[in-house]
């Protein structure tokens, strides 16, 4: 019986959260050939890394396939409806610092809030004869934030990757994305609406609150908490 620790098997994420658990005493590793997803723990016993995408790990916490997982704020509130209920967040930690922000072509010039944005999208409609389109993958997120400031004009249109691109391409008007330096929004020439923060966002190690704790299992957890508050 061991305590499952998922963490990113690549990407932005991996190196820092290595890192992270080694300033705590805890060295993570990858196993095997750069290819091959196998994972050691060493500096304490009963623990087992599993290497995993960052987005797939809110899930296999919600699931409990694995007890413990490192990946940001805004994964595990987009992915997880009940993210209360189905993780505990154990430690904030300190890195992969972004925020989901609403943007909206610079040219917009009298676009600058939610409030002129709700004009413009009715507006948009009765001109165009469809909905402003919004690119994101943050559907759900959008959408509660959205009807919350009582913005109802607008389609969600699925963007997985390079979402800034889509308002060049033509395939949305605007976009709800994660920015950190803001050099990617400005790159493609849009601008962060002034009341257009959806979510602050850093990588944050969570606990299942589904998966199985055997009595060892138990143990091993209080191990792993001490030596990470301490
Ligand atoms: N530019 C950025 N700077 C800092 N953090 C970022 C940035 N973009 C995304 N992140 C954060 O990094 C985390 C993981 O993003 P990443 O794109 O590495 O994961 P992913 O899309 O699941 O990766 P994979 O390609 O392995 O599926 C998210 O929580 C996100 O908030
Ligand atoms: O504010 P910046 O520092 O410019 O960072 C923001 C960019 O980083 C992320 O993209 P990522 O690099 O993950 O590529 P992706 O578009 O393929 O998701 C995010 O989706 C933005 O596009």
């Amino acid at each position: 019986m061991t305590l499952k620790l998922g963490v990113p098997s690549k990407g932005r994420l991996m190196e820092k959260t290595f890192d992270w658990f080694a300033k705590r005493g805890l060295q993570l590793s990858r196993t095997g050939s750069e290819r091959e997803y196998a994972g050691a723990v060493e500096g304490i016993d009963g623990v087992e890394l599993v290497l995993l995408s960052a987005g797939e790990i809110p899930r296999e916490l919600a699931a409990g396939n694995i007890h413990l997982g490192v990946t940001g704020t805004d994964l595990v509130h987009e992915k997880l409806a009940r993210w209360e209920q189905e993780v505990e967040e154990v430690a904030e930690m300190g890195f992969g610092f972004a925020d989901l922000i609403l943007a909206v072509p610079t040219c917009w010039v009298d676009v600058e809030t939610l409030e002129d944005l709700d004009a413009v999208a009715a507006a948009f409609r009765a001109e165009h004869g469809h909905r402003l389109r919004v690119a994101t993958k943050y559907h759900r997120l959008v959408r509660e934030f959205l009807t919350d400031a009582g913005v109802a004009d607008y389609q969600l249109v699925d963007s997985q990757g390079a979402t800034e691109g889509t308002v060049k391409n033509e395939t949305a008007e605007m976009v709800a994305d994660i920015t950190s330096t803001g050099e990617t929004l400005r790159a493609n020439h849009l601008k962060i609406l002034g009341d257009g923060l959806v979510l602050k966002s850093q990588a944050t190690l969570w606990r299942s609150r589904v998966a199985p704790y055997s009595d060892a299992e138990k143990a091993t957890l209080k191990e792993l908490r001490d030596k990470i508050v301490s």
